[in-house]
């Protein structure tokens, strides 16, 4: 599979999904406004500049546009639609439902049913132990494939008159491997053996396809970028009231302070330039923990700051260590190895660990899918203390002699039961018996997410040692309780009406909209534009610098709406994202824990409103109900009984079989010791207290 979530990198063509309103500047208007053109100097400042591209880019653009006149009649009623209600009337609008929703009606050109075909998260659906296991993993960052027999669904949007639809262009690229969910096309074009890649079809040039030439823009240098940080919000105090568990044997006291945890004065000066002067509770149990040298499974609500919970243990060790400092060689031997499941994401720990090292001689690297294999290459010979990086490129990485494994000591898998299932979870395996590797014992593993099934519980055992401690803040796989849910019942047909009211709403604030597929995101993504609502969108279909060039734009308000599949659901930390919109829902409850998760971070408040489409989401209904009142918010009442109808006739539609879990697995294993804490003492060890 490739290097990352849903991504199948190969299969994408070069071109941009679609031109958003932000980059209406860099286009004038036609006479009638229809269409825009862009002159040569503002595509040579987007793209390299291939004319086919542009042309593409041009056309689907003016499609777009054309698109918003498909339904007249449809966009009349959304013009006299009242607002009243709508987002502001938050909760009480939920438990009326909307059932009866009048723009249910009559659309049914307007929206198509998905093919489960261009799913970003059918992962998810089938977490763990779905049948996707007959998927082969490919590597395949280093390649893009723009032709060939091997279809593509990437969209286009076609400009046929009214009525005209939104198509899928089957065909027009090619690949081979990557992890596509249940449904999606894999593609094993060049064999089975994992081990192949880019040096196959990538940096060799061979048939496979253009080489990725994306060389991501240098991170800033300067002191005051490298710190820049939001600020905590008003509930940061209200974590220390957050029950923390501690299972395992001779569990290391908690610390309160940052002082106590004796860290260098470099990393203390880090921190306080950070902006940290409190520990949040996943820190204040996770950090002496791995201070102490044991292994630890870490369970935290999103945005409570796990990162910092495994940086800053991790650094201490290795300026305690000695670390030597960084030189350029060939051969890198990186003490420290963090693999997440998105190339953001571990751009985003790239950039703490880089943040939480200034100062010192300990050399962060990150590397990862859909930039050049030779640029990664290039980081990576410079020295390489810490190396981030998602699991493809890792394992070209290593395939390729460029990093030697015996000098890990410490692992971290971050988004933990993400990287241990059956997407992720081969590569995993695969990392760990690495010639050079060493073994569980004499490295250090560590896990952290804010979801942790059972089952993917039970796998971790492989990689940790027995001994490991489990770390659980509140409720494992619970929603963070600073993010205010509303459930809406929404018909697939009038999702449209209704986000639109929603963001009108919202007006300036940052929103991340959340939707099934690809092609769905990028739909949406343009009929906002249309609606000058200023959007993006980031999925796996786009380029790794569009999907960069997105994220920037919306991180820094040109775009105040990033249309995103699951692929922006976990782990992302992007300041003043006060409302997440499920426009779909995603197929698992802890997808949506992490989906809504992107908001409300650090003790921000935030606001997650999602659409409950009864045809489709019925299975959710259940641990949605479990989700939100565990979060201490309004169930609306619909929801209650549906949920309540579900389990009564016996069917029990949860993806998640082990939603109620909120336990240490090894809860059966009778020596195992678990201690509970408010997050603001700091624990005894308990003695030889059965889990039971
Ligand atoms: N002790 C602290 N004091 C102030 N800010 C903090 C502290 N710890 C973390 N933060 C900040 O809180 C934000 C969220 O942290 P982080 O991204 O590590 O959360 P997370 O628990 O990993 O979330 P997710 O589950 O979504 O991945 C970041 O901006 C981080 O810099």
């Amino acid at each position: 599979m490739g290097d990352e979530d849903w991504e199948a990198e190969i299969i994408k063509p070069r071109m941009s999904s679609y031109v958003p309103v932000f980059e209406k500047d860099r286009y004038s208007s036609g006479a009638n406004g229809d269409t825009f053109n862009r002159t040569l100097a503002s595509l040579s400042e987007m793209d390299d500049g291939s004319s086919r591209r542009d042309h593409f880019m041009r056309s689907r653009f003016a499609a777009g546009r054309s698109l918003g006149n498909r339904d007249p009649g449809e966009s009349n009623t959304r013009e006299n639609t009242s607002t009243v209600g709508g987002f502001r009337v938050g909760r009480s609008f939920g438990n009326r439902g909307f059932s009866n929703n009048k723009f249910e009606e009559g659309d049914s050109s307007g929206f198509w049913r998905e093919s489960n075909n261009d799913r970003e998260d059918n992962q998810t659906r089938n977490r763990g132990f779905s049948k996707r296991g007959d998927s082969k993993y490919e590597q395949d960052e280093g390649t893009q494939h723009t032709g060939g027999i091997f279809g593509s669904r990437r969209l286009a949007l076609t400009g046929v008159g009214k009525g005209d639809t939104y198509q899928s262009r089957s065909g027009s690229g090619s690949g081979r491997g990557g992890y596509k969910g249940l449904n999606e096309e894999i593609i094993t074009g060049s064999g089975k053996n994992s081990w192949k890649s880019e040096a196959k079809g990538g940096e060799s040039g061979d048939t496979q396809g253009p080489k990725v030439t994306y060389i991501p823009p240098p991170p800033p240098e300067d002191e005051n970028s490298i710190f820049a940080h939001y600020q905590t919000g008003i509930n940061f105090d209200k974590y220390d009231a957050i029950l923390v568990e501690v299972s395992g044997h001779d569990v290391p006291p908690a610390i309160l302070t940052f002082e106590e945890a004796n860290l260098c004065q470099t990393l203390n000066s880090n921190i306080a330039k950070a902006g940290y002067t409190k520990l949040t509770p996943v820190q204040k149990y996770s950090i002496p923990i791995i201070l102490g040298g044991r292994d630890l499974m870490a369970c935290a609500q999103t945005g409570s700051g796990k990162t910092a919970a495994f940086l800053l243990p991790i650094l201490a060790h290795m300026m305690r260590d000695g670390v030597t400092a960084s030189r350029f060689k060939e051969l890198q031997e990186p003490e420290c190895i963090i693999v997440a499941p998105t190339r953001e994401l571990i751009s985003q720990i790239y950039l703490e660990a880089r943040k939480f090292s200034f100062g010192t001689c300990v050399r962060a690297v990150a590397i990862y899918g859909g930039t050049q294999l030779g640029h990664s290459i290039r980081q990576i010979v410079q020295g390489c203390n810490i190396l981030c990086a998602t699991p493809g490129r890792l394992m070209d990485i290593i395939r390729k002699e460029k990093i030697g494994l015996r000098q890990v000591k410490y692992i971290v898998l971050d988004e933990a039961d993400r990287m241990l299932d059956m997407g992720f979870g081969p590569e995993m395996k695969k990392l760990i018996s690495c010639p050079g590797m060493p073994s569980k014992e004499q490295r250090q593993t560590l896990m952290f997410s804010a979801t942790f099934p059972e089952e993917i519980q039970r796998l971790a055992g492989e990689f940790l040692k027995s001994d490991y401690l489990f770390v659980a803040v509140g409720q494992v796989g619970g929603a963070c309780r600073d993010v205010q849910q509303t459930i809406l019942q929404v018909g697939q047909y009038s999702k449209r009406e209704k986000l639109v009211e929603i963001l009108r709403n919202i007006g300036d604030e940052r929103t991340m909209v959340f939707v099934e597929t690809k092609k769905k995101a990028d739909f949406i993504a343009t009929f906002l534009c249309q609606e000058k609502i200023s959007t993006t969108s980031i999925h796996g279909d786009r380029e790794q610098r569009e999907r960069e060039q997105a994220l920037g734009d919306f991180r820094c308000g040109k775009c105040l709406a990033l249309v995103a599949t699951s692929v922006a659901a976990r782990g992302l930390d992007i300041e003043n994202v006060q409302h997440v919109i499920n426009f779909d829902l995603p197929s698992t409850i802890d997808e949506y824990v992490h989906r809504i998760g992107r908001t409300g971070r650090c003790g921000n408040t935030g606001r997650a409103i999602s659409f409950f489409d009864p045809e489709s989401d019925g299975h959710l209904a259940q641990p949605l109900v479990k989700v939100l009142s565990d979060a201490q918010q309004d169930v609306p009442a619909w929801l209650e009984e549906m949920a309540f109808s579900i389990y009564v006739t016996g069917f029990s539609g949860s993806t998640r079989g082990n939603m109620f879990v909120s336990i240490d697995t090894r809860k059966g294993k009778s020596s195992l010791n678990t201690a509970r804490f408010s997050s603001s003492q700091a624990p005894n060890p308990v003695d030889d207290e059965s889990w039971d």
